[in-house]
């Protein structure tokens, strides 16, 4: 007998906290489109297919578990940003999944790309990212790395300290170049996130106080040197964020010292980055904004604050990372074991787990799943998978209705998985981390492979 059945489970959970779209029977295998790439959809044999193939397929070809990365999906999200933003730049954000194959991706699709380390700005050269499209992050950028970006000519470096001015300071005097740079401003917003997630309230390492006046100084120390080339201000206020008055407040208080630099100094600065954070969806819970009404809204405050201010209008970018590439995948996973905590709930155990995909256990992040080989008509159950680490929080979906009949060998489907979970994937326990397989047109390709124990073996010199 299964712990819990969805009927008599409903009235405890309530609406607001559990599953709610999973009621019935058949509603175990629907697919909610929004929390999917674009070409999921189940088959009349009941499996998932992607991209044209099925997940049986790419078991036998790849195994499990797997990132499966919906090409077409990716690209289109890639063109709605691009069309949303029209005369704005967007610079997909690097650190939510980069690979040599995202990064020809995007060149073909005309995005520019923001990278926060030496690795990611070599991943960036070597998918053929043109270095004027490139733009540096990063609160502590060595010298060694500081010193790559400008020999490789990248469009912009975001300066987070003043040891970071100094540093680029002098590496310009020292090769005779005038790399161009924002000023990356912590504007004071609380958003409305994960606290670990959240970027510009002034207790934390990320900017330069636009309260406590360290912003204006960051500005007034690079113009009155005339060695680095000041293009404009950078603003990010965090991450998985639904509601746009952090970003109203955001444009407004940056603009705001904009117009002050401008009247102190004469200087107009150019151009304006208000960040990424754009959420999405990871359960029927969240209700994410699409690109064109976030565009929409972002140029309409800058226009606003600008005229309000009499300002000309900076060109504008943004850097959305999750947005873009969050729902292009899911996680194709294996179930190892069913165990039933009698009157308590189901735990269904699948072959990864915290490994790849740490954001349950780091930020309580929700996800969803469904069983992806085949349908069924049993009843729901309230079940949690878990994964197979030596770690009670290694929890990859903490509630979900899944069929009464979910079973070891049943393939097992967690959407919404592009962003930040190959990314900050670890091999704990030593499982080797899972590749990204790339599909589109019927056929799959590896585009990063699967590690392995040889390779982690390799690093243990003995
Ligand atoms: C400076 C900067 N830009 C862009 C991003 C991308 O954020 P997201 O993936 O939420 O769009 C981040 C991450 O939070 C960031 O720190
Ligand atoms: N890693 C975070 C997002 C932070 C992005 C970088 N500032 C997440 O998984 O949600």
């Amino acid at each position: 007998m299964r712990a819990h059945e969805a009927g008599a489970l409903h009235a405890d959970l309530g609406a607001a906290n559990g599953p709610s779209w999973l009621r019935t029977p058949g509603d175990v295998n629907a697919l909610v489109p929004m929390l999917w790439p674009k070409t999921v959809t189940r088959e009349h044999t009941g499996e998932i297919t992607v991209g044209g193939l099925s997940v049986h397929t790419i078991k036998q070809e790849h195994g499990t578990p797997a990132y499966v990365f919906d090409e077409a999906d990716f690209r289109a999200r890639c063109r709605a940003f691009r069309e949303a933003f029209g005369g704005a730049d967007v610079y997909y954000a690097g650190k939510a999944f980069i690979a040599t194959h995202i990064v020809r991706i995007l060149v073909e699709e005309g995005l520019s790309l923001d990278v926060c380390t030496g690795g990611e700005l070599r991943v960036a050269l070597n998918g053929g990212m043109p270095p004027e499209r490139i733009g540096l992050h990063g609160n502590n950028k060595s010298t060694a790395e500081l010193g790559r970006a400008v020999a490789a000519g990248v469009g912009r470096i975001i300066v987070d300290s003043f040891d970071e001015i100094a540093r680029l300071t002098e590496i310009a005097r020292e090769t005779g170049k005038k790399p161009k740079v924002m000023v990356r401003v912590t504007v004071g917003v609380e958003a409305h996130t994960h606290e670990y997630i959240a970027t510009a309230h002034e207790d934390q390492k990320f900017g330069f106080s636009l309260a406590g006046g360290a912003a204006e100084q960051a500005v007034e120390r690079i113009l009155s040197d005339g060695v680095l080339d000041l293009r404009g201000l950078h603003s990010h206020i965090g991450s998985q964020i639904f509601d746009s008055s952090g970003f109203e407040v955001s444009a407004r208080r940056i603009l705001g010292l904009q117009a002050a630099i401008q009247q102190k100094h004469g200087t107009e600065l150019p151009e304006l980055d208000l960040g990424g954070g754009f959420g999405i969806a990871y359960t029927t819970q969240d209700s994410p904004a699409e690109p064109a009404d976030l565009a929409r809204d972002l140029m309409r405050i800058v226009k606003q604050e600008c005229a309000a201010l009499h300002l000309s209008v900076p060109h504008l970018s943004v850097e959305p990372g999750r947005a873009i590439v969050g729902p292009s995948m899911f996680t194709l996973y294996e179930v190892g074991t069913v165990k039933d905590v009698d009157g308590i709930r189901t735990y269904v155990s699948v072959d990864g787990g915290m490994s790849d995909n740490i954001r349950p256990a780091l930020y309580d992040a929700a996800y969803s799943a469904t069983i992806a080989g085949r349908a069924s008509s049993e009843p729901p159950i309230l079940a949690r998978v878990v994964g197979k680490h030596c770690e009670a929080g290694d929890i990859v979906v903490k509630d979900e209705f899944l069929p009464a009949d979910v079973r070891a060998g049943d393939l097992l489907a967690v959407p919404g998985t592009g962003a930040y979970c190959r990314s900050m994937a670890s091999n704990y326990n030593h499982v080797p981390r899972p590749p990204v397989v790339a599909v589109a047109d019927g056929v799959s390709r590896v585009i990063v492979r699967r590690e392995t124990e040889d390779d982690l073996l390799r690093l243990d010199v003995g």
